[in-house]
């Protein structure tokens, strides 16, 4: 299990980790989510001790960053995503993924058997300079899964993706929850978050505020969009989006038939009703 308890990071006087904490446990995907320049990477750094936190304990399966001998034990038990900048131009994807399996000798999988599931079996051998921006990704992903540690941070695991390798890494991302990885995916690919999260944190004001769980339906909602802007309607707290759409949050049946007859009444004749979206919770929280 990861735990991380009371975490603060302080950069040049700006708190931008405030006693933040939470738990992981093996089998389980953690999805998070924040605008640009939150501090999605900086919890990530800090989980590695790739930054010293200002205060706060981390502890992975029981060890702790104390000294140089458990660190090293921890960085057998995890690993962060590789970043597109760390690839070398010169070498293979092949020769990459070996690296990794040499320094991961303890768990690593067979380079060939990711090559096959991940489709780069056309490009493994090429010179990564060579590569797209989707097959770099793909490769930072794969060098990540061959290394095959029970935790695995991951910061965009999607970027540049096209819809077939989102469809088709959040399938092996939903195997390796079920082989009993413990995973932290960062992304800004909301709806996609859903597919392969157990819990879903948004990260605002330095700590977690918001948790959706899988399974666990958020409170209906009527969408709608209007030319006007309406802060209620029919006595009902109209909540605008920036991006245009307009809800009402719905707590019984009843309510329901008089949110509908006063769209209607209001000249309102398309809406929908289900449980508020992803995307609307961003708004909601970020905007
Ligand atoms: N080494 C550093 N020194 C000073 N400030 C830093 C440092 N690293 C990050 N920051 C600041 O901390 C804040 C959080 O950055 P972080 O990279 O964690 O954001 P993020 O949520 O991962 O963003 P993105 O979605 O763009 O990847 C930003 O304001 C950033 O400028």
């Amino acid at each position: 299990m990861i735990e991380v308890k009371d975490l603060v990071v302080d950069f040049k006087g700006k708190t931008i980790l405030n006693k933040l904490s939470f738990t992981l446990d093996r089998g389980e995907i953690i999805g998070l989510v924040a605008p640009n320049g939150t501090g999605k990477s900086t919890l990530m750094r800090g989980i590695m001790n790739y930054l010293v936190p200002n205060s706060g304990q981390i502890e992975i399966d029981k060890l702790s960053y104390k000294n140089r001998r458990e660190e090293k034990k921890i960085h057998r038990l995890i690993t962060m995503m590789p970043d597109q900048n760390d690839l070398y131009n010169y070498l293979s994807g092949m020769d990459h993924l070996k690296i990794y399996q040499n320094m991961w000798h303890q768990t690593a999988i067979s380079p060939q058997k990711v090559i096959e599931e991940l489709k780069m079996t056309d490009y493994c051998h090429k010179k990564v300079g060579d590569y797209s921006l989707g097959m770099r990704q793909r490769l930072c992903f794969a060098m990540q899964i061959v290394a095959n540690t029970p935790y695995m941070l991951m910061d965009e695991v999607m970027n540049g993706l096209d819809p077939s390798n989102v469809a088709l890494i959040s399938q092996v991302l939903i195997e390796k929850k079920r082989e009993g990885k413990g995973i932290i995916i960062a992304s800004h690919l909301l709806e996609n978050l859903t597919v392969f999260s157990d819990i879903i944190f948004f990260l605002k004001d330095g700590i977690l505020t918001k948790k959706i769980v899988k399974g666990q339906a958020e409170r209906p909602v009527v969408r709608f969009t209007s030319k006007k802007k309406l802060l209620t309607l029919a006595d009902f707290k109209v909540v605008c989006l920036p991006n245009g759409t307009s809800y009402i949050s719905v707590e019984t049946e009843a309510q329901l038939t008089e949110i509908i007859n006063a769209l209607m009444t209001a000249g309102i004749h398309q809406f929908s009703y289900s449980p508020i979206t992803l995307n609307d919770l961003y708004f909601y929280y970020f905007e």
